[in-house]
């Protein structure tokens, strides 16, 4: 059986087919947001002695379906502005995850932070994409990227002025990156066949990375101590979703996470 990631993938290349008809490689350049000033996204995950939150906008799952009925983007982003939030993720994915580049796009003019287009790269057009779009950073997937594609990518991301954060799931792949090409890692903590949250392991396979990379833990994470933990480990920074997402106020659930109570 495919896995969800594969499926996602072969529907990822079917699309990019129609939509380099549409728009070619070249295009990109007029779109209006294609020579803003990038923010830098490594910087704003280092907060002295606390984790940042990178906040994530995003609508629904294949895990969970639907996350919240009255969806409105630019308003969450908004909300995650005011309440603390070092960076946010909007996901553009829109097949499985219900995403946009126009929520990209929206959040791009109001936002003092930094953005990162969280989608399934596995092209440099998507990388001139997400720059054309107003993203600060893209996520980099290292288990859907085969023989040197993530080097490539990772060289199309610093060729345009962006940053990248690579995720991975498994052991073998941390331990097979090249340090010397990455200043950003996540760990996944989810397991994407069973779906089941792990923090301690993601923790552990984090701990892998060099002094120096910025590390980040990623999904599953919804409580005080959760971030407890992450700080106690040295982790710099946590990507939060569903949690914030399902609450009536996202702001005031960012607030109660980081500890800021009003
Ligand atoms: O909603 P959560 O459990 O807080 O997770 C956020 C984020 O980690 C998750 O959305 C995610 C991590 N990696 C991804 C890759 C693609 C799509 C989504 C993701």
């Amino acid at each position: 059986m495919a896995s969800i990631l594969e499926k996602i993938t072969d529907q990822t290349k079917e699309d990019l087919k129609k939509r380099k008809r549409e728009v070619s490689f070249q295009d990109f350049e007029s779109f209006p947001r294609f020579e803003n000033q990038r923010k830098s996204f490594s910087e704003a995950l280092k907060v002295d002695h606390s984790v940042s939150i990178i906040a994530e906008v995003k609508k629904a799952s294949p895990s969970k379906g639907l996350i919240r009925q009255d969806f409105d983007p630019l308003k969450i982003a908004d909300r995650y502005i005011e309440s603390g939030a070092s960076a946010i993720s909007v996901l553009t994915d829109e097949p499985f995850f219900q995403g946009s580049l126009k929520y990209l796009e929206r959040i791009s003019e109001i936002s003092p932070i930094p953005l990162l287009r969280k989608d399934f790269i596995i092209d440099p057009y998507q990388v001139k994409e997400a720059r054309a779009y107003g993203a600060d950073a893209v996520l980099l997937i290292a288990t859907i990227c085969e023989g040197s594609q993530l080097s490539e990518l990772l060289a199309a991301v610093k060729e345009m002025g962006l940053q990248a954060l690579v995720e991975c799931y498994h052991q073998e792949e941390v331990e097979s990156l090249n340090w010397d090409e990455i200043e950003i890692v996540g760990v996944n903590n989810r397991n994407l066949n069973t779906f089941e949250v792990d923090l301690h392991r993601g923790i552990e396979l984090l701990k892998l990375a060099p002094e120096g990379v910025v590390r980040v833990s990623e999904s599953g994470i919804h409580k005080k101590e959760d971030i407890r933990k992450l700080q106690e480990n040295d982790i710099h920074s946590a990507l939060i979703g569903e949690h914030l997402i399902r609450q009536s106020d996202p702001g005031k659930a960012l607030n109660e996470l980081l500890g800021i109570n009003n």
